[in-house]
């Protein structure tokens, strides 16, 4: 059985001028100690996937669907039994590690409050613990970086300690929201070496929110390609790098900075914008920017099948070059 099930996840908001679907008849799993990566640019539904999960959607959202963690529904559930869930098995990460720190409390009180809270441990078995999480993700003093407050830590750091707190109660399931992009490329390297390290010591599964697909190649056991809540492709991370077949996919990825090149300008992106969800073409929704666009695409939408290499995608391009 696995760790985490989706089945037609959807997401939808209500909004004046309309329904939004933000997540749309969404469908993955996995396993005890594998990381996903959800790749998509801005506005796919990566974000909002992971706060249905996490019972975190705004008010306007309603989520349907089913979610299965260890063996249990996790859609619809109280607010009571998801903060337990939030705190002891499933974990959270973000882009700004602030949305987690308190600037006001010294870092080491923060990590102890979690663990004396969720825990039940003493005071001094708190501070020794939580020393040894800093240790964990290679905090360097870090028995004396506990006095100290958020604003004396660099981004780097600031964002070793969210994931110190992240990891304290030893969750199953770690979801990584863009948790590199505010960083520089050498420290963004740092933090997902550590993280695939601590993934192996704690064995706890990833979800890892991107929309580079460069960040997460070397880390994901898996690849979720999301483009207007949709999953354009989805498989090992191995096939989505190296052979990427659907269009969305190879845009994304000939988008990734080289390292044997200095000229970032020179990089293509995919045409155009993402489209506006209240007005969803009929048919394919990436079908203004793909290069392979046919009549089928303009007036049916592709359904998500699985192939024979075991991967799934959604594309008429594809289902026609295979026939
Ligand atoms: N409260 C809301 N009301 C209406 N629409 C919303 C609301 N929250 C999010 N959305 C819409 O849901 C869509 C998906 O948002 P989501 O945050 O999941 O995107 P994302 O792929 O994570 O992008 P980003 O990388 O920019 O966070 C967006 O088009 C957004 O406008």
């Amino acid at each position: 059985m696995s760790l985490l099930s989706i089945k037609n996840l959807e997401v939808h908001f209500s909004t004046p001028d309309g329904t939004v679907t933000a997540v749309n008849k969404l469908n993955f799993s996995l396993e005890a100690g594998q990381t996903l990566g959800i790749v998509g640019e801005s506005g796919s539904g990566k974000s909002q996937t992971a706060f249905a999960l996490m019972g975190l959607l705004a008010k306007n959202g309603k989520v349907s669907g089913e979610a299965t963690f260890d063996g249990k529904s996790i859609v619809g559930l109280s607010e009571k039994e998801l903060n337990r869930i939030r705190s002891e098995k499933i974990a959270m990460i973000f882009q700004d590690p602030m949305t987690s720190l308190n600037p006001y409390m010294r870092v080491g009180e923060q990590l102890m409050e979690v663990l004396m809270l969720h825990k039940g441990m003493t005071k001094a078995d708190a501070f020794e613990e939580s020393v040894r999480m800093l240790d964990a993700v290679k905090m360097p003093e870090a028995r004396k970086r506990m006095k100290m407050f958020p604003h004396e830590f660099s981004g780097g750091m600031r964002q070793r300690v969210m994931i110190a707190m992240a990891l304290l109660c030893r969750p199953q399931l770690l979801i990584a929201d863009e948790p590199t992009t505010a960083l520089d490329v050498t420290v963004q390297a740092q933090i997902m070496t550590l993280l695939s390290e601590l993934q192996r010591d704690f064995n706890t599964a990833i979800i890892m929110i991107t929309h580079d697909l460069g960040v997460v190649a070397g880390i994901c056991d898996k690849v979720l390609v999301m483009y207007a809540g949709r999953t354009m492709e989805y498989g090992s991370a191995r096939d989505i790098f190296y052979r990427p077949s659907h269009p969305y996919t190879q845009g994304l990825l000939s988008a990734i900075p080289r390292l044997d090149s200095d000229d970032m300008a020179a990089l293509p992106t995919i045409p155009g914008n993402p489209p506006n969800l209240l007005k969803l073409p009929q048919g394919c929704p990436f079908q203004d920017r793909c290069q392979h666009v046919s009549d089928i695409c303009r007036y049916s939408e592709p359904e998500l099948i699985t192939t024979s290499d075991q991967r799934q995608r959604a594309c008429h391009w594809l289902a026609e070059e295979q026939a």
